[in-house]
C-alpha cells in the first residue's frame, strides 16, 4: 500500500513551502502534508495548558496526550487538536514565538515523524508533497524528489510581514530570523543535502516558483521511471 510517491520539500520560514507545495499538489492531484502544523499545534496545546514550551518536560507531557488531526487535501486544509479547529490559531505570533521550543525536543520529533510517514502512506492519492525542515534528510531521505526551497532573508521576511497584520514589519522580520536561528541549530535546512535540488525563489514570483518546483518533480519522476 505504500507506493505513494513522496515529494520532500524543506526550507526556512517564509520561503514559500506551504503555499507553493499546496499549489503544486493541486496541479499533480497529490496530497499535501504541512509538517510545521504539527509542531505549531503541539505548541498551541502546551500554551493552552498554561505551560511554557521552553520546559521540555511540559512539552513531553503535552505530547503524550495530543489528539492531533490534519487534512492532506490541498483544497480543504484544516488542523485540529481534539474538538478544537486550530487552523488559524496556530499561525498566531504567540504560537510562532513558542514553536521552536517544541521542535527542539528529540522525543517529539521522533513521535511526529512516525505520524507523518503513516499519514503519507495512508493517502488515497498517487503521491504526497511533504514540506517542512527535515523532510529531505530525516522524514523521507529516500524520496524520489527532494527540494530545498530558499529565498533571501529580507524577501522571506517581507512576504511574511505582508501576511501578518498583528505586528509591524520589523517585529515580524525579527521574529522570523530568531525562529530560523533557533530551528537551524536543530536541523540544517539552509544547505541542501547531497542529491537535494535547490529552488531559489528570491527573484521568482509565486507562479514561477510553482513552475520551477513542478519542473524538478517531472524531471526526477521521469528519471526514476526510466531506471
Ligand atoms: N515566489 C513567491 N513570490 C512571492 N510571494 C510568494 C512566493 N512564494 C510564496 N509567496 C508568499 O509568501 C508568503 C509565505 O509563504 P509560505 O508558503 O507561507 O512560506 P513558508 O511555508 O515557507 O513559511 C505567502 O503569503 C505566499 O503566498
Ligand atoms: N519538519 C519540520 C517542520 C517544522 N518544524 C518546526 O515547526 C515550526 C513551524 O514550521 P512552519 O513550516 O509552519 O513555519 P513557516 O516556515 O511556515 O513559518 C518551525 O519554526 C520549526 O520549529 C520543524 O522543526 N520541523
Amino acid at each position: 500500500m505504500t507506493d505513494v510517491a513522496i515529494i520532500a520539500i524543506d526550507g526556512p520560514a517564509g520561503s514559500g513551502k506551504s503555499s507553493v507545495s499546496k499549489q503544486a499538489a493541486r496541479a499533480l492531484g497529490y496530497g499535501y502534508l504541512d509538517t510545521g502544523a504539527a509542531y505549531r499545534a503541539l505548541a498551541w496545546h502546551v500554551l493552552e495548558q498554561g505551560a511554557d514550551t521552553a520546559d521540555s518536560a511540559a512539552v513531553q507531557t503535552a505530547a503524550s496526550d495530543f489528539p492531533y488531526a490534519i487534512s492532506l487535501d490541498p483544497d480543504d486544509y484544516w488542523v485540529r487538536v481534539g474538538d478544537a479547529d486550530v487552523t488559524d490559531a496556530i499561525r498566531d505570533p504567540r504560537v510562532s514565538g513558542a514553536v521552536s521550543g517544541v521542535a527542539r525536543v528529540p522525543e517529539v520529533r521522533v513521535q511526529v515523524n512516525k505520524l507523518f510517514r503513516a499519514l503519507a502512506a495512508a493517502s488515497d492519492r498517487p503521491g504526497v508533497i511533504i514540506e517542512g525542515r527535515d523532510i529531505t534528510t530525516v522524514v523521507a531521505p529516500d524520496a524520489p524528489v527532494r527540494i530545498l526551497l530558499t529565498a533571501a532573508p529580507e524577501v522571506r521576511a517581507a512576504r511574511r510581514a505582508a501576511e501578518v497584520t498583528e505586528q509591524d514589519a520589523a517585529a515580524v522580520a525579527a521574529a522570523l530570523h530568531k525562529r530560523d536561528a533557533s530551528d537551524s541549530s536543530v536541523v540544517d535546512f539552509l544547505n541542501a543535502a547531497p542529491g537535494v535540488e535547490v529552488v531559489d525563489s528570491t527573484d521568482l514570483d509565486f507562479a514561477q516558483t510553482v513552475d520551477a518546483v513542478l519542473g524538478v518533480v517531472h524531471e526526477k519522476l521521469e528519471n526514476a521511471d526510466g531506471r
